[in-house]
């Protein structure tokens, strides 16, 4: 079996022909390409967070407090990077996270679809938002055999909801994520020095937009009026009296495994095991939603300590091999990428994608061929140890 890094060679052979990569190789250069392909609306949405963004920032720097110990001559040749997942056996511990807007990040507006088939061509999962460009339907058959999650927000009108969560276990999503940290939305300066959100112009609504009973909420169908459906969508997304109680009523709803993201205490994944979930989502939304607050990462440990055999995901800030081996080692079960898939959708499509999948799997891959660690399962916390040199600013 080739190993995930094996490739680089062949790009510094290519090299002696005179060709070098067309798509970044690495996130810096990644994220300058989107700016400069993505319109003002779009880089500020998809890159922007809450506030003044130190919590945003500081996600990808938690990573500088954990060290990798490197360890020698352990038998590292052949890696295997597979991890377990309700029931499942995935080829890679890297998922897609839910990006509302990914339609929009590919200039057809079917971004969707295409992280969709780059899910399906790589078998990395793909956890498709409630808000998306194309129907849920749609998104689920691209994925082909790749397992497609569905990530719920829960709107504030039961019928709704109950309606989605049947559509999509129809549509055959394998289980259901069940966002928490967006039952309203965070203060975000960049877009409101814009004033842009994308939904309000009536984007990525289409799972609500195709849905019977939200359209049976409505005097006309959406394409006749627009701007009235949008208007009730505004008024039924926002969920701030959503309770434990709701979730209890949410899990009578459907057989599927459900996960609770935007999990980052102790506490609440107590109450998430309690409440009969199947997994934990631990995740501060990439910063977008509260500034402020603890880095994600900071979180993860005592989040797997309190979820005993739940599954934990973790997303928030991973931007390199290392960060998501740094992650499995403090007990992640998967890790999932946000904006780099995005840029990577932005500045190459489906083969944009897929090529920032390939590269954090070969920096990964390479990292644990280094420093001696030949399975995920290999990957704990003994192989990690607290930085005490500070970065230089
Ligand atoms: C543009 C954008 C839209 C997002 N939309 C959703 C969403 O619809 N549902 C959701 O649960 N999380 C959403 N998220 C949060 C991601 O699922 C994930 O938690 C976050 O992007 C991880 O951080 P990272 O971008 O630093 O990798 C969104 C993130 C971005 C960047
Ligand atoms: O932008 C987001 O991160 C997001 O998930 C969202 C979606 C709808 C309303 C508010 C936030």
């Amino acid at each position: 079996m080739p190993n995930h890094g094996d490739w680089q060679l062949g790009t510094y052979l290519n090299g002696l022909v005179g060709v070098q990569p067309d798509l970044p190789m690495s996130y810096a250069e990644l994220a300058r390409r989107a700016e400069r392909t993505m319109s003002q609306e779009m880089w500020s949405y998809v890159a922007g967070g809450a506030g003044d963004e130190r919590t945003q920032d500081a996600n990808p720097l938690a990573f500088d407090a954990w060290g990798l110990v490197p360890r020698m001559l352990r038998g590292a040749a052949d890696r295997d990077l597979s991890v377990h997942l309700l029931g499942r056996t995935l080829p890679t511990p890297l998922m897609l996270a839910p990006v509302g807007v990914i339609g929009l990040c590919e200039e057809d507006g079917h971004g969707d679809l295409t992280t969709a088939r780059a899910a399906a061509a790589t078998g990395v999962p793909m956890i498709a938002s409630t808000l998306t460009q194309d129907p849920m339907e749609d998104v689920r058959a691209e994925l082909g055999e790749t397992p497609g999650w569905f990530q719920l927000y829960p709107p504030n009108d039961r019928e709704l909801l109950e309606s989605l969560v049947h559509r999509a276990e129809a549509a055959g999503f394998s289980a259901i994520v069940v966002t928490l940290d967006t039952l309203t939305l965070g203060w975000r300066p960049r877009d409101l020095q814009i004033a842009s959100f994308p939904q309000l112009k009536g984007l990525c609504l289409q799972n609500y937009f195709s849905d019977p009973v939200f359209r049976s909420r409505l005097p006309k169908p959406p394409e006749e009026d627009v701007q009235a459906a949008t208007g009730h969508w505004s008024s039924i997304f926002g969920n701030q009296r959503l309770t434990w109680d709701d979730l209890a009523w949410i899990r009578g709803l459907t057989g599927l495994p459900i996960l609770l993201k935007g999990i980052c205490s102790a506490d609440d994944t107590r109450r998430a095991v309690d409440a009969g979930m199947d997994g934990i989502y631990c995740s501060n939304h990439g910063g977008r939603q509260a500034n402020g607050g603890l880095p994600a990462l900071d979180c993860l440990p005592e989040v797997v300590d309190a979820a005993g055999d739940l599954p934990v995901v973790f997303d928030s800030g991973v931007r390199s091999g290392p960060d998501v081996v740094k992650a499995l080692a403090l007990g992640a079960t998967a890790v999932a990428i946000g904006r780099p898939y995005a840029y990577g959708l932005a500045v190459g499509g489906q083969a944009g994608i897929e090529h920032v999948l390939k590269c954090l799997l070969a920096e990964i891959d390479l990292t644990m061929a280094i420093d001696g660690y030949a399975s995920v399962a290999e990957l704990t916390r003994d192989a990690l140890r607290e930085v005490r040199v500070p970065r230089r600013g």
